[in-house]
């Protein structure tokens, strides 16, 4: 049996808000309370509207749906036990498991709460606790509390989109005859687009807006400096090496996974990039895994997924519209397809995903890349925990690697591996919050076949 905070032996100890003064500390006592009041707010502003569509029963929904995320609030901010869930979804039992996981690691001197436990815990927590009180209250159940923040992500990027996807249209015209080096280049600006998309996050900005005004073409090489690991050549090679020829004759990697991030103007970047694998023939599939339920206030639900690439055919600007049609067929033919596997709105480690969610981690096992999108999904690659910087990736995966994986990621919480001797302290000196400011960012490559 474990101490309360002794780990397995080399594995440093969970990000907590135990730490006062800690980034997990500022965000459990400021930004979640943020986060669950907005909630309230919108709850509450959207009465008339339960009232409409289910009379009397969505006024009495909306008030018992304020009165429990209410209490949550105030177990949070008094640092109340942890609760065990009652909505009696599939997920609650694995759920109610986690948390006794997370009691016995604790030992029984205190029990699970959220300034003494586990950050990403209490986090993910947090948003399924949000769900609940939703589900306890079946008129409004489907209700997605973050839906006008991510639909107002995508309406504010549009310049940046139309910019896009006229970049895109120009790229397709003539891709057949592109050479390698020329494929690369177009390859190497939408993979950095995407990953700059993800500064993009309303949960970082506890839901003010932080859309793209520009064209974000035009800032790629201003933005170089601030990529701390850049493997982005080993991604491109990893693609290339699993060219095989397929039924058509094309010679393609067979399947490119995105495990999505941020809805809005991200989301935009992740459907041009997968647009661009599969036209320029680097790739034959692509899988989008994305959440099950709303999920840190932005990210892609198969709501948020349907109605974006709608909106993008409902435009009236030719080459988004074409896109938006281009992106349809390819879900019609099966060339894309969107999954939302519980286990993305679940706590766990992705370390933990092969004894805990084992046909998830077979599916991804059926990749030749996998591309995990943002903070949050780095922060479960390396457990976050607290780590020393110049620690290898794949030290810190410990043991995950279902296929050749890469990390495209903004910083926004402090944990980062993989980078050279001297080069974390030197960022320390330079620019203290530049772990958390989503200013830099990484694209981090392992493939466990090469080892
Ligand atoms: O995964 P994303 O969207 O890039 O970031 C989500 C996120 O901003 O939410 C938390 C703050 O509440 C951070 O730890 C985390 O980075
Ligand atoms: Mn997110």
């Amino acid at each position: 049996m474990m101490a309360a905070d002794q780990t397995l032996a080399g594995v440093p100890s969970s990000l907590s808000a135990k730490v006062v003064g800690s980034f997990a500390y500022l965000t459990v006592r400021d930004r979640l309370p943020t986060i669950l009041t907005k909630v309230i707010d919108t709850i509450h502003r959207n009465k008339n509207k339960f009232f409409e569509e289910y009379g009397e029963d969505g006024i009495q929904a909306e008030k018992q749906t304020i009165s429990l995320l209410s209490k949550l609030r105030n177990e949070l901010q008094t640092d109340k036990p942890v609760l065990a869930l009652t909505d009696g979804l599939p997920d609650t039992e694995s759920w109610n498991q986690y948390l006794n996981r997370q009691q016995r690691l604790q030992g029984d001197q205190e029990s699970v709460s959220w300034f003494k436990s586990a950050w990403l815990y209490v986090e993910c927590y947090m948003y399924r606790r949000i769900q609940e009180a939703l589900l306890l209250n079946p008129p409004i159940s489907d209700y997605d509390v973050f839906n006008e923040g991510k639909t107002q992500s995508f309406f504010e990027s549009q310049q940046a989109v139309m910019a896009l996807c006229t970049y895109l249209e120009g790229v397709k015209k003539n891709i057949d005859e592109l050479s390698r080096n020329q494929l690369f280049e177009h390859f190497n600006k939408l993979l950095l687009v995407s990953l700059w998309g993800n500064k993009c996050d309303l949960s970082i900005s506890a839901g003010q807006e932080n859309s793209q005004k520009t064209s974000p073409l035009d800032s790629l090489s201003s933005l170089q400096p601030f990529i701390l690991v850049d493997d982005s050549s080993m991604v491109w090679s990893t693609l290339i090496s699993a060219q095989k020829p397929g039924e058509s004759g094309k010679t393609t990697a067979d399947r490119v996974d995105i495990v999505l991030d941020n809805a809005g103007f991200e989301l935009v970047t992740d459907l041009i990039f997968a647009d661009f694998l599969v036209s320029s023939g680097l790739a034959r599939r692509i899988y989008f895994h994305g959440k099950s339920f709303p999920w840190f206030v932005s990210d892609v639900t198969a709501n948020d997924y349907q109605w974006t690439i709608r909106q993008t055919m409902a435009t009236n600007h030719k080459w988004m519209s074409k896109s938006g049609f281009q992106w349809q067929t390819y879900l019609k033919e099966g060339v894309w397809s969107y999954h939302d596997h519980p286990f993305w709105t679940q706590p766990h480690e992705f370390c933990d995903m092969a004894a805990d969610a084992p046909d998830l981690y077979a599916t991804l096992q059926g990749a030749d890349l996998v591309l995990f999108k943002g903070d949050l999904n780095y922060r479960k690659l390396t457990g976050d925990r607290d780590w020393d910087h110049t620690v290898a990736f794949n030290t810190a995966l410990r043991g995950f690697g279902p296929a050749p994986l890469c990390s495209l990621r903004t910083l926004k919480a402090n944990v980062q591996v993989g980078l050279q001797s001297g080069q974390g302290e030197k960022l320390t000196s330079q620019d203290p919050s530049w772990m958390t400011s989503g200013k830099y960012a990484v694209i981090q490559f392992y493939n466990s076949k090469s080892e």
